[in-house]
């Protein structure tokens, strides 16, 4: 499990190991340099070896033809990084003074260090530190963008050390400015495919909402984050956490935070997964371990019925009840002989994917409104069978009318999110739910009641306890179908452990979750790095789950 700090979380920690002398920051300025010479060496050609040319791109004395390329790793060559350029941007604060000491760590070790001084007083001790190791310093006074922006593009590393756990909003000037820049040439060298040096963010990208993983000013993307003590909330949340690169948390001694009242970011690992995955034991038979009724598909989209009622027998259903016009079920039964399409008591829903919010499926819509009466327990239990947690997907949205507990999950994208909100009488577009998805996300869980799953690069789940983050699927994934799948999925997850969420409401969004890992992971397992489809992905399901709950995580 990965647990997220904020910036008052990290604070409160660190406090007594300051008073008690702890040296946090030469802790943290160590790992920080470790990490960067360990990148730079791994990157640079081994010694004697002649710098390619890139046809293309720009040298460090601006001639076309010469540059760094990002030479092919090769096991067993890790050249020193005794030569190397790195630049620093180094900011006001604590996260300026990492900057510098590790700038210090690095020009002792033969680096060539310049460090571009973004405030007019940084942190004093480390400045000494730098000026000792006699890198090269460029005063707030000498400040010229074009010149940083230089000086990056000739650079082998650029460490971010602007704002950290202190940062506020937007970066302001002349950090703002200099960081819109130098992402400027970044994107353009990307898209060029030019090289463009190794950018290191030190605890943070700086200019990203540490606390809620806001964007809302430029950021530079960084290759990698070195994160000190914990991850902050920001390096896991959208839109800010593909903004970090690869994550490397540095332990400086602070310890765990998370409890069962834990009410932060988390993402779950694998074990965390295998641990809400129930095998089935002897005793075990279709029923006890669980039923799920799916309600998906229309005749003109019978499509999504068979994805979802794919993606319930792939996770291990014990019975998938599939309902629906004929021409849904007949295609449900040729794929997955195994479901039937009669009803009964279920242990969950799966409701609405490929029913179309316009009504025009009649029959599916009522099927639809009688699950939900189950659901929020609004007709009697005599009636129903009794109140069973669901999947609340597409057009089954549109259909709410009660207030529904948090073992309902609905699993909108942005815009079905903002089209609900909006319906709900709140103002917000799609944009809006794509630049704040957890605050929209938590909105619609205290609008509804519903545990919310907002879909997307990053997936973020939202219920009355810790938020979920999960970044787990390749970006293949977004293909038509997927969500289907991944409701079924979810669905046997919740009917599987239908007598745990029942009893404590709280944890079905780490059930929902965890059916995030096993779609993201049957994605990347199906799509080796090229094109999948849902189906595919459905199919990859069953090895996922037997790897994950076999400990095998590679
Ligand atoms: N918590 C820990 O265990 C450790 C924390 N350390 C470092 O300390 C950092 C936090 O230090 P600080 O509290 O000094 O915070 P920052 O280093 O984020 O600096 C805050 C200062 O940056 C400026 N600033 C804030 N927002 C800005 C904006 N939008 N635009 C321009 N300037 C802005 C302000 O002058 C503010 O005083 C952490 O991120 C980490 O790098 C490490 O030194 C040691 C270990
Ligand atoms: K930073």
């Amino acid at each position: 499990m990965i647990e997220a700090w904020t910036a008052d979380e990290m604070r409160a920690a660190e406090k007594p190991l300051l008073d008690a002398g702890v040296p946090l920051m030469d802790r943290a300025a160590r790992a920080l340099a470790r990490t960067v010479l360990g990148d730079i060496a791994r990157r640079r050609p081994a010694a004697g070896m002649p710098r390619r040319r890139v046809a293309g791109s720009l040298g460090s004395d601006g001639l076309p033809g010469e540059g760094r390329v990002r030479p092919a790793r090769r096991a067993g060559t890790r050249a020193p990084a005794r030569g190397a350029a790195a630049l620093l941007l180094v900011g006001a604060g604590n996260n300026g003074g990492d900057a510098l000491f590790a700038g210090a760590h690095l020009a002792r070790e033969g680096v060539r260090v310049t460090a571009v001084l973004v405030a007019s007083e940084v942190h004093a001790a480390g400045l000494a530190a730098l000026r000792a190791a006699r890198a090269e310093v460029i005063e707030r006074s000498e400040l010229r963008v074009p010149a940083v922006v230089a000086r990056a593009e000739a650079a082998d590393a650029v460490v971010d050390g602007l704002t950290g756990a202190g940062s506020r909003g937007a970066l302001r000037p002349p950090a703002g400015g200099i960081v819109r820049a130098l992402a400027d040439v970044r994107a353009a060298a990307e898209a060029a495919g030019t090289p463009w040096p190794w950018v290191v963010a030190v605890d943070v990208p700086s200019g990203i909402g540490v606390d809620d993983g806001a964007v809302p000013g430029p950021v530079l993307p960084a290759d990698r984050t070195v994160a000190f003590g914990a991850y902050k909330p920001g390096l896991l949340l959208p839109p800010a956490a593909p903004l970090a690169g690869s994550v490397t948390v540095t332990d400086v001694g602070l310890g765990s935070l998370q409890g069962p009242q834990f009410a932060g970011t988390l993402r779950l690992e694998d074990d965390d997964v295998a641990a809400v995955l129930r095998a089935p034991g002897p005793r075990d038979h279709k029923y006890t371990r669980g039923v799920v009724g799916v309600v998906a598909g229309t005749e003109k989209f019978p499509g999504a019925g068979v994805l979802a009622a794919a993606g319930a027998v792939r996770a291990g259903a014990g019975l998938v009840r599939a309902l629906g016009p004929v021409p849904v079920t007949s295609q449900i039964l040729s794929r997955h002989p195994e479901a039937v399409t009669v009803g009964g008591r279920v242990q969950s829903w799966v409701l609405g994917p490929g029913i179309p919010s316009d009504g025009s499926d009649a029959g599916q819509d009522r099927r639809v409104y009688g699950a939900l009466a189950a659901v929020t327990g609004v007709l009697d239990a005599e009636v129903t069978g009794g109140v069973v947690p669901a999947v609340i997907d597409a057009g089954a949205m549109a259909m709410l009318e009660h207030r529904l507990p948090e073992i309902a999950v609905l699993t909108p994208h942005a815009g079905e999110l903002a089209t609900l909100m909006s319906g709900l009488g709140h103002e917000v577009t799609r944009a809006d739910v794509e630049a704040e998805p957890v605050r929209w996300a938590r909105a619609a869980h205290r609008a509804t009641g519903a545990t919310v799953l907002l879909k997307g690069a990053v997936t973020v789940v939202v219920g009355s306890g810790a938020t979920y983050a999960q970044a787990d699927a390749p970006a293949w994934l977004a293909t038509a179908g997927a969500g289907d799948v991944l409701a079924g999925i979810l669905g046997t997850l919740l009917a599987s452990r239908a007598a745990d969420v029942l009893a404590d409401h709280a944890l079905t969004s780490r059930v929902a979750a965890a059916a995030v890992v096993v779609h993201g992971r049957a994605a990347a397992l199906a799509s080796g790095g090229g094109p999948v489809t849902a189906s595919d992905v459905a199919d990859a399901v069953p090895r996922v789950i037997a790897r994950i709950l076999g400990g095998d995580h590679a």
